[in-house]
């Protein structure tokens, strides 16, 4: 069996402040530091331990990370950063108070942009500071693989090839891995690995700062998967139609 933890990011300042974040790199709260304390004493009090870990470029993730390897005592073990990982691009949303867009633009329109499968946000244009493309970190990617603005799909499509070509192959040689990401990243992998249909990937919600623990068979197929609470009691996960 493979064990594969799956962490969101504890709250972010952008969290907080309700704004659309995507690929601005925004530091955790007070709140956020906690929450990644409170995740790594769930996988010591579950009696977790880590070998490898996986993280997107963004701070927040960077963060929550090494906060969850060093109460584990663990931060000597090897960790992988890919903007691979990062947090779906939000294009022209990136910066706007979520609670507003939705006044302007209506719920029903915003609760696709933020959870629908294939809708992607309107999109910024490239040389507009909001869209953090100019940042020094992704003067490696090609001018195709520059998000304008990403739906899950989209997303999901980006997470995909690292995911087969990094993570997998460090589980199949029996490592046990942690990867430190976004909602939505996330929200990828979990379609994914669970087969998540079109129409229920809208409902699955990742909490931050709360593993997500997937035992996999030998051939990566989800036995079992829980969230695990402070205290180490685990709480199945489970995407449905309500
Ligand atoms: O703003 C964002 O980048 C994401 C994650 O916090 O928000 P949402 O919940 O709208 O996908």
């Amino acid at each position: 069996m493979h064990r594969l933890v799956l962490i969101r990011h504890g709250q972010s300042d952008w969290n907080r402040r309700n704004l659309f974040t995507g690929w601005t790199d925004v530091p955790l709260t007070e709140a956020g530091l906690a929450e990644s304390r409170s995740a790594a004493a769930a996988l010591k009090a579950a009696g977790f331990d880590l070998d490898v870990a996986f993280t997107s470029v963004l701070t927040r993730a960077i963060v929550t990370l090494h906060t969850v390897l060093g109460e584990l005592d663990r931060l000597w073990l090897p960790v992988h950063k890919h903007w691979r990982l990062n947090e779906r691009h939000y294009g022209a949303l990136q910066g706007l108070d979520k609670h507003r867009t939705a006044e302007r633009h209506g719920d029903a329109m915003v609760a696709l942009w933020r959870r629908s499968w294939d809708v992607p946000p309107p999109p910024i244009d490239p040389a507009d500071p909001r869209s953090a493309l100019d940042d020094r970190r992704y003067a490696g990617l090609a001018a195709s693989q520059r998000p304008r603005g990403e739906s899950l799909k989209d997303t999901m499509e980006r997470v995909l090839p690292y995911w087969t070509e990094s993570i997998v192959p460090a589980l199949r040689l029996g490592a046990r891995a942690i990867v430190a990401a976004h909602g939505n990243s996330l929200r990828g992998l979990v379609k994914h690995l669970d087969g998540v249909p079109d129409d229920v990937i809208p409902q699955v919600e990742i909490p931050t700062g709360r593993p997500l623990v997937y035992e996999l068979d030998t051939g990566l197929a989800p036995l079992r998967r829980y969230f695990l609470h402070p205290g180490g009691a685990a709480e199945p996960a489970e995407w449905r139609r309500e």
